[in-house]
C-alpha cells in the first residue's frame, strides 16, 4: 500500500542557488518527522514545497501514491496543510473569522471538524481569544490559535514551521501534547534540541537529508496526558462525515460564541495557515493559490479522487 506521503529526490533552487537536493522520505498516518538544521538551510522552503506552494526543481511528491496534479492542488492543500511561523501582525480580523473563511473554500466543504474552542482551551488559552482581533494577541497566543485552527481543519499531514517558537516552556509542552495526539501526521521544523526526544518519531537532518530514527519517548507524566475533553475535541473530527461536517458557526462548543462576519472570502488572514496567494481557485497549475483544506481523518484515495 502506498504511504500517506512520499517525497522522492526533492530539489529546491532559489535564485539559481541550490538550497535542497535529493531529499527523500515517506510519512504514514500518525507519524512525526522532525526537521532540523541550521538557520537558512532550507527548512521552510522544504515545507512550502511539500505543501505545493512553490515549484520543485526536481523530484516528486505523492499522496497515497498520487502526484499533486492528479490529486488537484486545492485538495492537496486540504490534506497537506502548511502552518508558517506566526505572522499574526499582518492579519486582520479575528481567529474565528479566519476559521470560518477557511471553511468556505471549496475543498474544505463537507469536512468533519475538530472542536476549535476545546483545542484552544487545551493549549491553555481563554476561548475568548477566538473573537479578539489578531493584532490584539501576543505572539505566543497568536501562534497557539493558528495551530489550533489548522488542527481543527483536520489535515492528513500538518507541516509545522517552528510551532512552539513563541511559546513559554509550559505552553510548548501543551502544544506538543496536543499535536502528538491530534491524529495528523506531522512534519515539524524545530530548533529545540529536546523536542524530538520528548515526542519520538524520526528526524530529517538538513542539509544532507539523513533520516534518523529516535528511541521511543518516555511516557508522559499523568499531568501531561491527554485529558478526556481534548480527546473529545479531536474525536469529533475523526472518521465519518456526520456530525459537525459543515463546520459552520454552529459547530462551536456549547457556551462559546464564535462570531464572524464574512464579507469576502479572500483575505490576508488565510496566510496564517498557508503561505501566500489569493483564493481557493483551481486555475492554472495551482501554485500561488491561498488556502489549504483538510479532513481531520486521513483521506482515503477514493476521497481524494472525490474532492478533485
Ligand atoms: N523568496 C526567496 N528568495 C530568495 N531567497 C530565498 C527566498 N526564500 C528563502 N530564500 C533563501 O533560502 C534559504 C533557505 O531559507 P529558509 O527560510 O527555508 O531557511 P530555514 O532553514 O527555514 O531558516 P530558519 O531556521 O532561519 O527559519 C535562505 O538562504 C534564504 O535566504
Amino acid at each position: 500500500m502506498a504511504p500517506l506521503l512520499e517525497v522522492r529526490g526533492l530539489r529546491r533552487d532559489v535564485a539559481e542557488r541550490s538550497i535542497l537536493a535529493n531529499i527523500s522520505f515517506t510519512l504514514d498516518h500518525g507519524q512525526i518527522l522532525f526537521v532540523r538544521g541550521p538557520s537558512g538551510v532550507g527548512k521552510s522552503l522544504l515545507l512550502r514545497a511539500i505543501a505545493c506552494l512553490d515549484h520543485l526543481q526536481g523530484g516528486s511528491l505523492l499522496l497515497h501514491g498520487l502526484p499533486p496534479c492528479s490529486v488537484g492542488y486545492p485538495a492537496w492543500r486540504t490534506c497537506v496543510a502548511y502552518v508558517p511561523q506566526s505572522r499574526a501582525s499582518s492579519l486582520r480580523g479575528t481567529p474565528a473569522e479566519l476559521y470560518f473563511q477557511a471553511q468556505r473554500f471549496a475543498a474544505q466543504r463537507g469536512r468533519p471538524r475538530g472542536d476549535l474552542p476545546a483545542l484552544v482551551g487545551a493549549l491553555g488559552l481563554e476561548q475568548s481569544v477566538l473573537n479578539q482581533q489578531w493584532g490584539e494577541l501576543s505572539g505566543g497566543q497568536a501562534q497557539r490559535v493558528g495551530v489550533a485552527i489548522a488542527v481543527a481543519l483536520g489535515p492528513a499531514v500538518l507541516l509545522l514551521d517552528e510551532p512552539t517558537s513563541a511559546c513559554d516552556a509550559a505552553a510548548a509542552l501543551r502544544m506538543e501534547r496536543m499535536l502528538a495526539g491530534c491524529g495528523s501526521a506531522l512534519i515539524w521544523v524545530t530548533h529545540d534540541p529536546q523536542q524530538p526526544s520528548r515526542l519520538g518519531g524520526r528526524v530529517l537532518e538538513l542539509p544532507l537529508g539523513n533520516v534518523l530514527e529516535l528511541p521511543p519517548p518516555p511516557p508522559l507524566p499523568p499531568a501531561l496526558q491527554m485529558q478526556p475533553p481534548l480527546r473529545q475535541a479531536l474525536a469529533g473530527a475523526d472518521g465519518d462525515d456526520g456530525g459537525a461536517a459543515d463546520g459552520g458557526p454552529g459547530s462551536a462548543a456549547p457556551g462559546v460564541a464564535l462570531t464572524a462576519t464574512l464579507p469576502r472570502p479572500a483575505s490576508r488572514a488565510a496566510e496564517l495557515l498557508r503561505g501566500n496567494g489569493d483564493g481557493d481557485g483551481d486555475a492554472g497549475d495551482g501554485y500561488g493559490e491561498t488556502f489549504s483544506d483538510s479532513p481531520l481523518s486521513p483521506p482515503s484515495p477514493s476521497q481524494l479522487r472525490n474532492v478533485r
